[in-house]
């Protein structure tokens, strides 16, 4: 196997960027330096190879210079004459969020009687939508789960479309798992017996920050179409990988349908995923912005629970603005950063848009610090056709697990994986998976819709009859009368959510409970997992479903729908 060395110089960056078929890997020369892609560290080792393929696009920066061992080609590589922003900018900002954690951590250990109500405040709030009436975030100071003490940074990094946005999100988490400090409130070891594990616990260095993703668009974990909320931990010691851009925020077991987490997986608790059913967040505002307000309701819930997650801080991942957005006064993202309690906010690379955040949230008043910071010269503009196999490689990854990237062709004249070290494996570890194809009666699963889809304008409505379909209520589906809720199905992928209230139970459908699930209960429910619709029977009114776990039985008989379709060629 042929490779190649490449030296880098100190606080410079090598850049990649891999067409489809082509794939990489690299290693770190040991005791030639650091090395690190995107805040996650290299570790140097004569057969750690580290493998890159799915058209990701990244840089391996170093602090001190470092001699890099290459194998494969990418059509595009090469090191900028500038200095890398990890190393300027990028890395002051976690060195101001490191100084929140620690001033969260010290007013926690000040107070921890506040940690034992709030821990208790949190159990008793409603643990499903619907449970106690009112959201706790918008509830009365009774049922209010947030107070600021001891609360982490709370950062939102906004900016236009290709600025880096979910780049900056990465390398702040990861930046915060590898931090020196000890994430602790001294009040770990009550209740528990003093075994060896708790001890070892409490010595582990690291944050537990939580990643808040509300880009629904191509590149979010799990799917896109969602909003999701996933919390890190620095147990067992990882980061989040650049592997693949199909899992941006690494692998986890619910969310791939796998059994066991890939190293690559960072998150200690499962993450949290809300169907937003579209991936333009702007598409029904009103909507996004009450998936915002739920996700936020199950943010505090265990941030009031779990006092390290608290004084870690979340870091927000948001869309590209777009001049429209400017043109509404940046609505859902206030919204966003009124129910998320944001408290920094960080705007890479838009001039405009910092002056404008600046003066909706002035300084001192708004207790908002608003940070404008430059966008790195390697951030790649991705088109359409990328954004659709990306879609379709996660959702294909979702069911299949890692045997889809090993599967798929390679183009002529490109390394084949199995001569490439670190390739033998599929990308991030993520397992292969069997998934299942069954047949279902059409009238099996409740599903439902937000909205209507190709509203009619409201002139062509008889004279006299106004629209009965709201933006943010739910259609339900038909599919064993109409042929146009079969079509509207076939080839779609459906997110299955928790049941309001547990349900109607065995042989009864999910609704049949009392009072009837609301619509605002059906929105905020959990994602449990996903299923594709792969062929519709209309004469024996049978579909076939495809999901990743082989058990017979569905984890909820309730569904949603959403733009997300996919065929499986
Ligand atoms: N320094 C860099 N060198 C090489 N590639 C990079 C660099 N920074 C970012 N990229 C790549 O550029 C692409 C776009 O970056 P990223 O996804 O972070 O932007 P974004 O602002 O979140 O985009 P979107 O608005 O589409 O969500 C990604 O594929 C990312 O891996």
């Amino acid at each position: 196997m042929a490779t190649r060395t490449q030296r880098l110089t100190a606080r410079s960056e090598f850049r990649f960027e891999l067409e489809p078929g082509e794939r990489i890997s690299l290693r770190l020369v040991p005791d030639s330096g650091d090395a690190e892609v995107f805040g996650a560290e290299l570790v140097p080792g004569k057969e750690r190879w580290y493998a890159f393929g799915d058209e990701a696009k990244a840089a391996i920066s170093t602090w001190a210079g470092c001699e890099l061992e290459i194998a494969g080609r990418a059509s595009t590589e090469y090191v900028p004459d500038d200095p890398s922003p990890t190393y300027t900018s990028y890395a002051n900002v976690h060195l101001h969020l490191e100084g929140a954690r620690l001033r969260a951590r010290a007013a926690l250990r000040a107070q921890p009687d506040l940690i034992r109500s709030q821990a208790s405040a949190a159990l008793a709030a409603p643990t499903q939508p619907g449970e106690g009436g009112a959201l706790p975030i918008n509830g009365d100071a009774e049922t209010q789960l947030y107070s600021a003490v001891g609360q982490g940074p709370r950062v939102l990094v906004v900016g236009p479309e290709s600025a880096g946005k979910s780049s900056l999100v990465k390398l702040l988490a990861n930046y915060a798992l590898r931090s020196p400090a000890v994430c602790s409130t001294g009040l770990e070891e009550e209740g528990k017996e003093k075994d060896s594990k708790s001890a070892e616990e409490s010595e582990v260095t690291g944050w537990w920050p939580t990643v808040v993703n509300l880009d629904p668009s191509a590149g979010a974990p799990p799917l896109p179409c969602t909003l999701s909320l996933l919390p890190l931990s620095p147990m067992p010691s990882a980061a989040l990988p650049s592997c693949s851009p199909a899992f941006p925020f690494g692998t986890t077991a619910p969310t791939t349908g796998a059994s066991a987490p890939g190293p690559g997986a960072a998150h200690g608790v499962a993450p949290l995923t809300l169907w937003l059913g579209k991936e333009d967040v702007r598409a029904n505002e009103t909507h996004s912005m009450r998936v915002v307000e739920w996700l936020g309701a199950a943010l505090e819930k265990r941030l009031a629970r779990d006092p390290r997650a608290r004084m870690s801080g979340i870091i927000v991942d948001t869309q590209g603005v777009t001049s429209a957005d400017g043109r509404g006064r940046y609505a859902f993202l206030q919204h966003c950063i009124r129910t998320l309690k944001i408290d920094t906010i960080i705007v890479l690379g838009h001039e405009k848009l910092n002056i404008e955040l600046s003066r909706i949230f002035p300084t001192p008043e708004s207790g908002i610090r608003v940070l404008k910071l430059p966008k790195s010269g390697g951030v790649v503009e991705l088109d359409s056709t990328y954004k659709e196999r990306l879609r379709a490689l996660q959702i294909r990854s979702y069911f299949y697990g890692g045997s889809a990237s090993a599967s798929r062709p390679e183009g002529e004249g490109e390394a084949s994986s199995a001569t490439l070290p670190g390739h033998a494996e599929p990308l991030g570890g993520l397992p292969a998976l069997s998934p299942l194809t069954t047949s279902i009666p059409f009238d099996l699963l409740e599903i439902y819709r937000v909205g209507q889809e190709n509203m009619a304008p409201s002139s062509a409505l008889p004279i006299g009859m106004g629209r009965t379909v709201t933006e943010t209520q739910l259609v339900k589906l038909d599919p064993v009368n109409s042929a146009g809720d079969q079509a509207a199905v076939l080839h779609s992928v459906l997110a299955l959510i928790e049941a309001p209230r547990g349900g109607g139970g065995p042989g009864q459908a999910d609704s049949a409970i009392e009072p009837p699930p609301s619509d605002d209960e059906i929105t905020g429910a959990t994602v449990l997992g996903f299923i594709h619709i792969g062929s519709i029977d209309a004469t024996r009114k049978k579909m076939s479903i495809l999901s990743p776990n082989p058990g017979r039985k569905l984890p909820s008989k309730t569904a949603l729908l959403g733009t997300l379709d996919w065929q499986d060629a």
